[in-house]
């Protein structure tokens, strides 16, 4: 597996210094979804290394794609990049904060790295070669039984009554189901590992959200998947990139409780907007 190149260590080093700093912070789409100059550095930097390797690589990159790059996954070696997951917690100085680079090639998966900025956990993933977190191999919950399960979610960007009111009545359903808990911690890389651990089963279980990105899902997808877990569509059918939802699980049998609990919040779609 290619080594991190030191552009991009560089990148986590950036984060963790500003993460105690002043921000300039602005809103995309919503005024919870925020972003901040730390965000653009990173992207940017992480971008011009990649490119300087990878000349005739295309990108697809959270920040890009909010001032106005189209977000399609052609069949071209492709680098998809959140440089900042959990900007919101960044902004507040909540340490769960994440890099996320996933690389696919003919629109196939075939690499992920989450780098946990605070905890200094190097995670990745390699299609057919294992996932691993600062080298040790990873395993996932193998927990069949929704009433012995931590699962973990994310509120997503929009706020409106109607979203709110989905998004409650999920967590409820989950809860009547006698889930052990529901967590959300501000961030979706951060939680795609969730059902992952070192060895021992992950310390989450499963891992639910409607609003995500492709670029929260690329890297965490291959980790999840090469570590025996399972990443699906929140309809039970396979996993569509670019579809902002998805449902995660060490094992199928979770990730189709959890499915079928769920009622549906439309984000529309990443190759759409
Ligand atoms: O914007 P960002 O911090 O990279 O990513 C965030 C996700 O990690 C989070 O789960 C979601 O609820 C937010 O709306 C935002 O998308
Ligand atoms: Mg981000
Ligand atoms: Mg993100």
């Amino acid at each position: 597996t290619m080594p991190v190149p030191p552009a991009v260590t560089f990148s986590f080093q950036i984060i963790r210094k500003a993460l105690t700093e002043e921000k300039r912070v602005s809103t995309k789409t919503s005024a919870v979804d925020l972003v901040t100059e730390t965000d653009h550095l990173v992207e940017n930097l992480i971008i011009s290394e990649l490119r300087k390797r990878f000349p005739s690589h295309r990108f697809i990159a959270e920040e890009a794609t909010a001032s106005g790059a189209k977000c399609v996954l052609t069949p071209s070696p492709t680098w998809i990049i959140d440089p900042i997951d959990g900007t919101c917690n960044f902004v507040h100085r909540f340490p769960t904060v994440a890099v996320s680079i996933g690389f696919a090639v003919h629109q196939e998966l075939e690499f992920g790295v989450i780098y946990h900025c605070t905890e200094e956990r190097l995670y990745t993933g390699q299609r057919g070669r294992g996932a691993f977190c600062n080298g040790q191999q990873l395993r996932v919950s193998r927990e069949t039984d929704l009433s012995k399960a931590l699962v973990l979610t994310e509120i997503g960007p929009k706020r409106d009554p109607a979203t709110l009111r989905l998004f409650l009545s999920n967590m409820e359903r989950l809860l009547h189901a006698k889930a052990h808990g529901v967590r959300v911690i501000g961030s979706s890389t951060r939680c795609s590992p969730g059902p992952l651990a070192p060895r021992a089963s992950g310390p989450a279980d499963a891992y639910y959200q409607f609003g995500l990105h492709c670029w929260d899902l690329a890297a965490a997808t291959v980790i999840i998947r090469e570590a025996g877990g399972i990443v699906m569509d929140t309809s039970g059918g396979p996993l569509d990139l670019m579809s902002c939802r998805v449902v995660a699980a060490g094992t199928r049998e979770m990730a189709m409780l959890i499915a079928q609990a769920l009622q549906t919040i439309d984000y529309g779609r990443d190759d759409e907007n």
